[in-house]
């Protein structure tokens, strides 16, 4: 199946000859959930903004459902809902009002049977003919999305979509974004909380300096970078790791009673057998031992800086 939305060598230079993204290639299959991560400045809202047509590309090709962006703006465009970070709306208008006129914006007829489907979906029905100023933060932002939706858009941008939220908003929004994939939207979400991706996001694409660095199904970005801890501890506490340890790098609590071995899931070996073997030897001896896998912020932050 073509891929709904296809990103092919986009480059961007901005007029101060800044380049804010490298030759980014990436390709959205339908209904996926796609995470866009990365440091602040890392070019996330230029490609949004290139895609949404807010922003000229410099060089490359972008197709959102088989239309170019450049040479066939309008179609390209109505198969976009972006949902900005602000809440940029009126705050007298009504609900319902707001979400009818923005799909008027897209020059589509009236459809009042979605829109009042997209406002059940948002559990804004019962507020349509709410004043906007009259919803709670969660509310206002539900309402943004419907606006995104007014137009039955294929792919929807949320930049940024739970920044500063609490967490009961965070998970409400969750379930809200999940409920929209099952309805067949493909979902492209910036955020600079590495839990809402591993929360939510089929796969990641980490951007750092202009340039896509990694692209990759979550699980497996999970499995592939991801390292394990191995806890022991221990039976009688000891004072320092003995010198025929050195090699495994081991970590010792404060208290002496914790053995902390980090090592790579990728490599053929991990070194547990021999670590075994060799503590047994040193007269070391565990009662439990427990193991950790790293999270995606702990692999995040060491790929960009890999990459400084
Ligand atoms: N109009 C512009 N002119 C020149 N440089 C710009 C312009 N807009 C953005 N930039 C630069 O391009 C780079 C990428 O910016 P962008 O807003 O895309 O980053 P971002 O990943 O969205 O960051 P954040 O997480 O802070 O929103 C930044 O270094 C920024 O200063």
């Amino acid at each position: 199946m073509a891929p709904v939305l296809s990103v092919q060598g986009a480059s961007k230079r901005y007029d101060s000859g800044f380049e804010a993204l490298k030759s980014v290639d990436l390709e959205i299959e339908k209904g996926e959930i796609f995470a866009l991560l990365g440091p602040n400045g890392a070019g996330k809202t230029t490609l949004i903004s290139i895609i949404c047509g807010l922003v000229n590309l410099t060089e490359g090709k972008i197709t959102v459902g088989g239309h170019d962006i450049v040479r066939d703006h309008r179609k390209a465009r109505s198969m976009i809902g972006l949902v900005p970070q602000e809440l940029t709306t009126d705050q007298f208008e009504k609900v319902y009002d707001t979400v009818s006129f923005s799909r008027g914006l897209f020059g589509k007829p009236a459809n009042p049977a979605h829109i009042e489907r997209v406002l059940k979906d948002l559990t804004l029905w019962d507020k349509r003919d709410n004043q906007l100023r009259t919803l709670s933060g969660g509310m206002k932002r539900r309402v943004m999305i419907a606006k995104a939706l007014s137009h039955e858009p294929e792919v929807l941008f949320l930049d940024e979509p739970t920044a500063g939220v609490d967490v009961e908003l965070r998970r409400d929004m969750w379930e809200v974004v999940r409920g929209l994939r099952e309805a067949g939207v493909t979902i492209i979400l910036t955020t600079h909380y590495l839990e809402e991706a591993e929360e939510m996001a089929d796969r990641i694409g980490v951007i750092s300096r202009g340039e896509l660095v990694l692209v990759e199904e979550k699980t497996e970005l999970m499995r592939k970078l991801g390292q394990k801890r191995l806890t022991l501890l221990l039976t009688e506490p000891i004072e320092r790791v003995p010198e025929a340890l050195a090699e495994y790098g081991l970590q010792l609590s404060e208290d002496g009673s914790e053995l902390v071995y980090t090592y790579d899931t990728r490599a053929e070996r991990t070194g547990i057998t021999s670590l075994m073997t060799d503590l047994r030897d040193a007269d070391i001896r565990f009662r439990d031992l427990y193991t950790e896998q790293s999270s995606l912020e702990e692999i995040f932050v060491n790929l960009v800086r890999e990459r400084q």
